[in-house]
């Protein structure tokens, strides 16, 4: 027989004052009543009401002080029976010892652990302990809590967690051990734990090994690298899988079901800060905890029908490809090697000449200009996910690559660039929290392509300053912005088949030297960074999969909170 929906109400003690607890499908509240109330008992009402703010009505109620919280059930983490003695309550900053006399005469208590928003899209894990006179009344409300709790079917129960011990300031385990471990353990969520040995290790344990059927989801330790290591695993698993060949550019790929989550631990950490608002291990391990789930495009990157990578975040050639050839050599610099590299990058001042060719997604909602965020929630997300998939569905009904896509008009941009840059997400990170391309959205099935044309030193680091700051970056005369669907890039000095970057450096080393006279340049093309990884060929073919994996995020909230 199905169970009674409630609303459970009772008086609990919280720092030695009396509070009316209530909890029914959707919130758990607590008011401070007044002294003409204070009398603790309990009550189980078996009425159930859906879909009102418990708090906004508790405030108007008569015998309520301001002392009124209201926690949703679907951010609540854990429920606990807790040992009275001994036990300190933090009342008004000060932690205050439980009197004998309150001990004595409430000695039930149990404690409540919940998403708490601090500054800057920080999650915490707040905790409040409730005292009564009566077991069964405790009993009563850690079961009722606890109900409520396994009615989350949208959260992980066991996870597989890979650790890159190397990333960022190497303190990846660490950071595991120290702030995540408890809170999964708090949130009875099992883990398998990998630690990484050597580069690629997950992706080929993901690709081959990993029992995925066990998990309700994986977990990386570490920074964009490794994220894109355990993406490339998972979703190579899920078309061998599927029986899909990844290798065929304009294949539709199968979406990856398993939820990844990142706690933070790397170098520039962009796909958490732009899927969260911030880089911080707690707020994630919660996001994990709570189930969230944020859908995020993946690019696909091919070179004469071989596929290369994929990329949910920055594809940069020229100025970020340069950045990152150059830093890799610097890894013992840990994260400052970016700053390092970057400006010598600047300095050296080198442009790339080629074709950029492009569709531009002209069906959709938004534009790279427009002032519109991606957020929680997001409803340009919602629609142009669901005209993709309606596109999609057409195809499959004419067998093939659907009419209107090869009817699409190409652009094509011939010049030399100082960067030719693709952010499938706006690319926020600590460095610059509006991102490289501040409208894109993370699961539109688009992606923003950013020209930097050649121009000064000085007209390029207003373009760069620009990121940091309120002014729009791609007001100036020489930087142009895309959103498409597909794009392909052909560098001036082509490559041949089988030859690599090195090759083509060598072979035009002449003509590198009439084109930057006054420098030491040493390549004609540059590389293509692809989510802090560098990709062996220039000439590369583009397309973006809309929505093809999930993350345990939520996108950035509205509200920063306190
Ligand atoms: C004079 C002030 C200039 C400020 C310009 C700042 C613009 C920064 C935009 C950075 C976008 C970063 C996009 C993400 C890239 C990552 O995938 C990649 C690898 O990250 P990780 O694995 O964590 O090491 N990071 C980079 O390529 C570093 C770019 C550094 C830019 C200075
Ligand atoms: N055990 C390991 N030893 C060396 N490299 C590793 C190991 N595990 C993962 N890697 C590689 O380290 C690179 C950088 O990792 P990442 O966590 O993104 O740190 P960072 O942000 O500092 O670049 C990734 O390309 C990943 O493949
Ligand atoms: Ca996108």
């Amino acid at each position: 027989m199905e169970k009674q929906p409630r609303i459970l109400v009772s008086q609990f003690m919280l720092k030695n004052r009396v509070f009316e607890v209530t909890l029914n499908r959707l919130f758990l509240t607590w008011k401070e009543l007044n002294a003409r109330k204070k009398r603790v008992s309990g009550s189980i009402h078996n009425t159930f009401k859906v879909g009102f703010c418990l708090a906004k009505v508790l405030h108007r109620t008569r015998g309520v002080t301001s002392g009124s919280h209201c926690v949703p059930v679907s951010e609540i983490i854990a429920v606990q029976e807790t040992e009275v003695d001994n036990i300190q309550t933090k009342d008004e900053g000060k932690w205050q010892k439980m009197s004998q006399k309150t001990v004595e005469t409430y000695p039930y208590a149990f404690t409540v652990f919940y998403v708490e928003r601090a500054r800057q899209h920080r999650w915490r894990c707040g905790n409040v302990t409730f005292f009564c006179s009566d077991g069964l009344l405790r009993q009563q409300w850690v079961q009722a809590i606890k109900e409520q709790l396994s009615l989350q079917t949208c959260r992980p129960k066991h996870l597989l967690v890979y650790i890159n011990p190397y990333g960022g300031k190497q303190q990846g385990k660490q950071i595991y051990e120290q702030k995540v471990v408890q809170l999964f353990t708090l949130a009875s969520i099992s883990t398998d734990v990998i630690v990484t040995e050597r580069a690629n290790h997950a992706r080929d344990h993901l690709k081959t090994e990993a029992d995925l059927k066990k998990y309700d989801g994986i977990v990386c330790v570490g920074g964009d690298g490794m994220f894109s290591e355990v993406i490339h695993g998972l979703i190579s698993r899920t078309q061998t899988d599927s029986g899909v060949d990844q290798n065929c550019a304009h294949e539709k790929l199968v979406q990856c079901n398993l939820r990844v989550g990142i706690i933070p631990a790397g170098s520039t950490d962009c796909i958490c800060y732009a899927t969260i608002g911030i880089n911080d291990p707690v707020t994630s391990a919660l996001h994990i905890i709570v189930g969230d789930s944020q859908a995020l495009d993946v690019c696909s990157v091919h070179h004469n029908d071989t596929f290369l990578k994929y990329s949910v975040s920055l594809l940069g050639y020229g100025f970020y490809g340069d950045i990152l050839a150059d830093s890799e050599k610097k890894r013992w610099m840990g994260p400052a090697r970016y700053d390092f590299s970057g400006i010598k990058t600047f300095l050296s001042h080198h442009y790339y000449e080629g074709t950029v060719s492009f569709q531009p997604a002209t069906d959709i909602l938004g534009n790279p200009r427009d002032k519109t965020k991606c957020r929680s929630g997001c409803y340009v997300c919602q629609h142009n996910g669901q005209l993709f998939s309606e596109e999609i569905r057409d195809e499959s009904v004419e067998g093939g690559v659907s009419e209107n896509e090869d009817e699409r008009e190409w652009k094509v941009v011939k010049g030399k660039f100082l960067a030719i840059n693709a952010a499938s997400m706006s690319c926020a990170c600590p460095r610059s929290p509006k991102g490289l391309s501040p409208a894109a959205h993370l699961a539109d099935g688009t992606t923003d392509i950013i020209l930097v044309r050649k121009c000064s030193r000085l007209n390029f680091l207003r373009h760069l300053l620009r990121h940091t700051s309120k002014d729009d970056q791609f007001d100036l005369t020489f930087i142009e912005v895309h959103r498409v669907r597909k794009f392909k890039f052909t560098p001036k000095y082509c490559e041949s088949e089988d030859t690599d970057v090195k090759d083509v450096r060598k072979k035009l080393f002449s003509q590198i030297c009439r084109d930057h006279p006054a420098c030491s340049c040493t390549s004609v093309n540059s590389n293509w960074n692809c989510d802090g990884e560098i990709l062996d060929h220039a000439a590369v073919e583009v397309g973006v999969h809309c929505q093809l994996i999930k993350l345990f995020a939520r996108g950035i909230e509205e509200k920063a909170g306190v």
